[in-house]
């Protein structure tokens, strides 16, 4: 297995403009939304823009582990299901955000829970495309989003240091 090489940084003010730009398009749908699932942890933070957007007020959550190492998927894990009202009538009306799909494999064990849900993400790379109902920007495979939670400042080396001239 590969690990993404190329780098994506996102910075507070790019996300929160990507999480809007999801809620416009998420507003554009003219669905009555009976609330919100998000997909922790990172799936908090796109909620919080989107259901101040929205005007939603109910939210849950599920809670799902599986980058336990850094770029290195590792065994996915249910460590808390949804709530049961949600699952009614196999999720319809109900909006499932997270930060991104990588391989889909978290999506795909979200949807299961909630088949009518619609899944929504600010990013989306190739292979989790599929299990992705709206989304805002894609980004290659061999790329790693560098969300702004997970980052401080650093040096950077100059370009020419990197090209060895
Ligand atoms: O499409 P996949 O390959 O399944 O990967 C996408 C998932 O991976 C990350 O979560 P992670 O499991 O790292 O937990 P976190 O949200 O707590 O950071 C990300 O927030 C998505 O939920
Ligand atoms: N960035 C951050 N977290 C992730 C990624 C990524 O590209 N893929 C899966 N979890
Ligand atoms: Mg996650």
């Amino acid at each position: 297995m590969s690990l993404p090489e190329k780098a994506f940084p996102v910075s507070w003010d790019q996300f929160h403009r990507d999480a809007r730009a999801l809620a416009w398009r998420l507003a554009g749908l003219g669905i009555e939304w009976r609330g919100i699932v998000c997909i922790t942890r990172g799936g908090l933070v796109p909620a919080a823009i989107i259901c101040r957007e929205l005007g939603i007020r109910m939210i849950e959550t599920v809670c799902v582990a599986s980058y336990h190492d850094y770029k290195a998927q590792g065994q996915l894990e249910v460590l808390k299901d949804v709530t049961p009202s949600m699952l009614e009538n196999d999720g319809e009306g109900i909006l499932i955000v997270d930060d991104l799909t990588d391989t889909g494999k978290t999506a795909a064990i979200v949807r299961a829970m909630m088949p009518k849900a619609h899944f929504a993400t600010v990013y989306a790379k190739p292979k989790g495309r599929p299990l992705v109902d709206t989304y805002v920007t894609e980004v290659s495979q061999d790329t790693w989003i560098y969300f702004p939670w997970d980052m401080g400042f650093t040096y950077q080396k100059p370009i020419s240091d990197h090209q060895g001239g």
